[in-house]
C-alpha cells in the first residue's frame, strides 16, 4: 500500500514523528479462532514499545506478522516504512528478531555462529571478523566465543542472540519475551543493554508478560486481550487508569493528625469520589489516606480543600496502582474499559476515557 494511506505522524502530540511501526486494523485467525481481532499501533522510532498480555493472547502473532514470518488476514501494517506484505524484503532488511524462535545454532561455537551470521549478511570475511570481534565484546562473550553455544547459560545465548541480530544492523529490533527464565542479574544485564540500543537510535518492540520490565523500558505500553488492544499508553497513563490511587498525608504530630482526620471524617470534599469515603486514617504511621486518580484536577480539589481546612500535613504523597493491578484489571474476565471495542485513550483526558 502507498505510504501516504498510513500514518506516519504521531497526531496526538501534534509533532511528526516517523513512525518504525504502524499498523490499523491488523487482524489474524487460526481456524475460528480469532487471535488479533484489529490492531491499530503507532511506534515513533528510536523509541521502545512493550505489547503486553496474558498467555496466548496473541503478543508473538504480532511479532511473526510484523517480522513477515506469517501473513495478516486483514488490515495494514508498515515497519521502516515497507509493507509487510508487498514489500516483506525491505522490512527484512530493516529488522531484527530475536526470542522465542532464537536463530543460535547449539552446535557451534557463539564466534561461528556470528561469523555465520555476517555470511548471511554478505559482509566481507574482513568486515565480518571485525563486527563478531566487537559484539563479541560488547556483549561480554569474549571468553565464551570458543566454546559451543549449546554449553551457554540462558542468559548468554540472549546476549549471543541479541549480538548475532546486531550483526545486520537493524533499525528496528523485535524483543519476544527477551528475559523469560532468566535470573534477576541477567534480566537487568539485558534491560542495560536494551536501553544502549535505543540510546543508539533503535527502535525496539518488546513483547512481555513481565510488569516490571514493560514499566522499566517501555516508553509506550500496549495491553492486548482478546484479540484487542485493551488500554495503551505510558506506564503512569496506564496506572492512573484503574481505581486504587490515592494520596496519603502523613503527620509528625499526633495532635495535628488527629485533627486532620476528624475533618476529613466530617468532609464533603469537592470532589465526588472523595465525598463518599473521606479519609482513612492508617494509625501506626500517622497517615490519612485519600482515594485520588493522581490527575491535576482531583489533586488541585484535595489542596484546596486542604487549605480551607487548615490542615497542613508533613508530606503528601501521591500513589498510583502499579502495573499489576493495571494488568489484572485489563485482562480479567471482567476488565474494566467502558467502550469494549474501543482501546482505552490515554492521552485524553481521562473523564473522557472512562
Ligand atoms: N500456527 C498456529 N496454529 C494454530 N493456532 C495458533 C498458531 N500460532 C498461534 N496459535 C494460537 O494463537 C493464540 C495466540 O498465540 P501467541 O503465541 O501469539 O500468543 P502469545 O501472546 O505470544 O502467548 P505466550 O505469552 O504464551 O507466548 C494462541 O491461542 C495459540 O494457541
Amino acid at each position: 500500500m502507498p505510504s501516504s494511506v498510513m500514518p506516519t505522524s504521531n497526531q496526538r502530540d501534534g509533532h511528526a514523528s516517523p513512525a518504525a511501526v504502524s499498523t490499523v486494523g491488523l487482524r489474524k485467525s487460526f481456524g475460528d479462532k480469532t487471535v488479533l481481532d484489529g490492531i491499530d499501533l503507532h511506534i515513533p522510532a528510536g523509541s521502545v514499545f512493550a505489547l503486553l498480555g496474558p498467555n496466548g493472547a496473541g503478543k508473538t502473532t504480532a511479532v511473526k506478522i510484523l517480522s513477515t514470518l506469517i501473513s495478516a488476514d486483514g488490515g495494514q501494517a508498515q515497519v521502516a516504512g515497507h509493507d509487510v506484505t508487498t514489500s516483506p524484503d525491505g522490512v527484512r532488511a530493516a529488522i531484527g528478531v530475536t526470542g522465542q524462535f532464537s536463530a543460535v545454532d547449539g552446535l557451534i561455537t557463539g564466534e561461528e555462529n556470528m561469523l555465520l551470521m555476517a555470511d548471511l549478511h554478505h559482509l566481507s570475511r574482513s568486515e565480518g571478523r571485525r563486527v563478531t570481534a566487537e559484539l563479541l565484546e560488547r556483549f561480554d562473550l569474549v571468553e565464551a566465543a570458543k566454546k559451543p553455544a549449546s554449553t551457554y547459560s540462558g542468559g548468554m545465548k540472549r546476549r549471543l542472540d541479541i549480538a548475532m541480530t546486531l550483526v545486520g544492523n537493524p533499525r528496528i529490533i523485535f524483543l519476544d519475551e527477551p528475559t523469560t527464565g532468566l535470573d534477576p542479574r541477567s534480566r537487568h544485564n539485558m534491560w542495560q543493554i536494551i536501553r544502549e540500543l535505543v540510546t543508539g537510535g533503535v527502535t525496539v518492540f518488546l513483547t512481555t508478560q513481565y510488569l516490571e520490565e514493560a514499566d522499566e523500558l517501555a516508553d509506550r505500553i500496549a495491553v492486548l486481550n482478546d484479540g484487542k488492544i485493551a488500554a495503551e499508553g505510558t506506564a503512569d497513563e496506564l496506572k492512573r487508569l484503574i481505581p486504587g490511587g490515592h494520596v496519603r498525608l502523613r503527620f509528625d504530630d499526633p495532635a495535628a493528625y488527629q485533627t486532620a482526620a476528624d475533618a476529613l471524617r466530617e468532609a464533603t470534599l469537592p470532589h465526588s469520589r472523595l465525598r463518599s469515603s473521606g479519609g482513612t486514617p492508617i494509625d501506626e504511621a500517622l497517615s490519612l489516606q485519600i482515594p485520588s486518580d493522581g490527575s491535576q484536577r482531583e489533586l488541585r480539589s484535595i489542596l484546596d480543600w486542604l487549605d480551607a481546612a487548615g490542615i497542613e500535613a508533613d508530606e503528601l504523597t501521591v500513589h498510583t496502582p502499579d502495573l499489576d493491578d493495571v494488568f489484572f484489571a485489563l485482562t480479567g474476565p471482567a476488565n474494566i474499559p467502558s467502550q469494549p471495542s474501543q482501546p482505552t485513550q490515554l492521552n485524553q483526558p481521562k473523564e473522557d476515557a472512562r
